[in-house]
This record gives C-alpha cells, structure tokens and sequence, in this order.
C-alpha cells in the first residue's frame, strides 16, 4: 500500500492526537502518502481530506482533543453513503485507512473494508469498553482527571461532613467508576454491571460514621445515573448531607497522561504496519500489554470481563 487515510470517529479521547501523530509519521518513514480526513467518516463522504506531512502533526502529541475534529455521521450506515466514501478513496487512491474510534466506528470500517478499502480500527474511547483489548486510548487521561475532581470534592465535604454523589462517564461500563473509586477510597462504587442496594449503602456509611468516619465518596457509573436522586435517598436514609455533581465531559479533555501517549504511538506504527502489509478488516488491542489485531467482526463479538475481584477489594478496604 502507497496512499492511506487516517480519521477520528465517534466521542473524542485523550491521546487521539499521539495516535494520529504515529500514523502519519510511520507512514511517511515507509515511504507511503498519508490523508487525513476532517470529521469522521463526514470527511470521507464529503471528500473533507488534506495530504499531511510530518510538520502536519507537529506539537499535537500532547493536546487533547483531536487534531482531524471528530463526529457521528448516520449516513455511512447506510449503502449510498458508503458508496460515496469509497469514491472518495478511489478519487484519491486510498487503500487503505486508519479509524481511530469506539466500536460503532469500527462496525462503519469493516463495512468500508468489505467494500475493498481495507480499514484498520484503533481503539480510543475514555471508557475501556471495547472487549478485545486490555486498554483504549484515553482511558487513563481520564481516570485521572475524575481522580484530580473526587480529591477537589473530598476537600469541601471534609469541611462539612457531607457525602459527595459522583457520576463518572463510560455510557454502559463501568471501568472508570471502579477504578476511580479505588483511587479515591469511595466509601461505594455503583456500576451498572452488578446490582446494587442504596439501603447497603447507606448501612456502610452508617456503620463506618460510627467509627468516625465524618465525609463519604459514592461514585455512581453513568449507566445507572440519577445521581441527584441517589444523593438525596442516601440522606434521607442516613441524615447525613449528600450533594451530587455529574462530572461530564471534562472528563474528555485535556493534555493526555504518558500511557495514552505511549499506546497510542505503539498502537498508530503498528497500524500502519499491518496497510503497508495489506492487511486490513484488523482491529489493534493491548493483551497482556502487547500490540496484537484481530479481526474486526471476532474482536466485536467478544465480551468484556468486568473486574469483580477489584470491586471486592474495593468494598473491603473501603471502611
Ligand atoms: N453499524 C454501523 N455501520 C456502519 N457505520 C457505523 C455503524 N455504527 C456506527 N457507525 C459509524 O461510526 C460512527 C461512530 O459510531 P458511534 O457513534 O457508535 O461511536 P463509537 O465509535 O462507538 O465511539 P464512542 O462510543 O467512544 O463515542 C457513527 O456515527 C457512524 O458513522
Ligand atoms: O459526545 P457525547 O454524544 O456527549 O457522548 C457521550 C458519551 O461518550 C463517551 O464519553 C465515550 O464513549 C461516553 O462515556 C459518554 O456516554
Ligand atoms: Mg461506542
């Protein structure tokens, strides 16, 4: 392969920005021709593409965001609109492409492959919930925001001896929330994975104020949400203040931490090394801490594990 195309898709993640950095970069090192593609799969429709070059992702390996903008774009899942995408590619002579996304992103490459532009999916979505790899990039940029905002709100319920309601992202996992829990001592993590009982929780906090333990955490996955509702039953239940914050989308931001840097560059080169091999329909993961790919339709058939042994500890230390 001579000529491919690198695009972001679906909720941006911190670390896009290091991965687009490493396919353009690796590409050119291999003497290939690099696009970039504005907006998703948009630009491929619309024909939204510039050549880059090295100097292209310069100064962008540690911005958050994404250098290439990021959308949805319904009308690739439908057939007109892949048509146009592939005449895009040929227009230009794209072989092959880079997708850097979530799952839905990858659904929109295997379609694109199957239509003979072979596509290679990198997985970057702050949510880790994609089965067939260990980590996504992004994931722990925004642990560790959640970790900087839960510090922030243990300070002022210290000072008032309140409990803070905490919802975190990861649309139907709950990765972040467990493991943010963990590094912020959560008195309790709700996760939509296992099902929870607020009057345990509000026996927990009970119990543990007896042996003086005056402010409480409970962070709350977005896939069980209504926060609000959930700090104003765990008052009522204990009298003890309850506030709720969701922490939204700045959990999507900022300046991406070394490991997404470092998998993201690891995950970009090798992406470009399966094109330059014709290899595509392949989607990157981390097992073990290796680079390995797999297949696109195998890697979303497969289902994640959620940690329960850590929710264990979680719970047992958390006293
Ligand atoms: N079944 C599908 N067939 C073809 N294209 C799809 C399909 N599902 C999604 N896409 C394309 O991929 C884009 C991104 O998908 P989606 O919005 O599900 O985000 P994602 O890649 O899963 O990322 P995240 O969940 O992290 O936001 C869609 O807007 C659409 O263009
Ligand atoms: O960008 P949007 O449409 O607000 O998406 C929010 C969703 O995207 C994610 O940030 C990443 O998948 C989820 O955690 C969240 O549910
Ligand atoms: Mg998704």
């Amino acid at each position: 392969m001579k000529k491919i195309g690198v695009l972001t898709s679906g909720g941006d993640a911190p670390g896009m920005n290091a991965a687009i950095r490493a396919v353009v970069r690796t590409a050119i090192s291999k003497g290939m021709q690099v696009f970039g593609i504005n907006r998703g799969y948009n630009g491929l429709i619309n024909g939204d593409v510039y050549e880059m070059n090295t100097r292209s992702v310069s100064s962008i390996i540690q911005r958050g965001g994404t250098l290439l903008y990021t959308a949805r774009c319904p009308e690739f899942r439908t057939e007109e609109g892949l048509q146009k995408a592939k005449k895009t590619c040929e227009e230009l002579g794209l072989e092959g492409i880079v997708v850097i996304g979530g799952d839905g992103s990858f659904r929109g490459a295997a379609d694109l492959s199957e239509r003979g532009i072979l596509c290679v999916g990198l997985p970057g979505t702050i949510d880790n919930d994609i089965a067939c790899t260990e980590y996504t990039i992004g994931y722990d940029t925004a642990m560790n925001t959640v970790v900087e905002m839960v510090d922030k709100l243990r300070d002022t319920c210290h000072s008032h001896d309140r409990c803070s309601v905490v919802e975190v992202m990861g649309r139907n996992a709950g990765h972040i929330a467990l493991n943010t829990g963990v590094a912020c001592g959560a008195t309790f993590v709700l996760v939509p994975e296992l099902p929870y009982d607020l009057d345990e929780v509000a026996k927990k906090m009970l119990e543990t104020k007896k042996t003086g333990k005056q402010n409480f955490i409970v962070i709350v996955a977005e896939g069980i949400g209504h926060s609000e509702l959930i700090a104003k039953t765990l008052e009522a239940k204990t009298g003890i203040e309850a506030r709720a914050t969701i922490l939204g989308h700045v959990q999507r931001g900022g300046s991406p931490t070394l490991r997404d840097r470092v998998v993201a560059s690891e995950m970009g080169y090798y992406a470009v090394e399966l094109l330059e091999n014709d290899i595509g329909n392949r989607v990157v993961g981390m097992q073990q801490g290796k680079i390995v790919d797999f297949d696109i339709q195998e890697a979303l058939s497969m289902k994640k594990p959620f940690d329960e042994k850590l929710y264990q500890i979680s719970n047992t230390i958390s006293i």
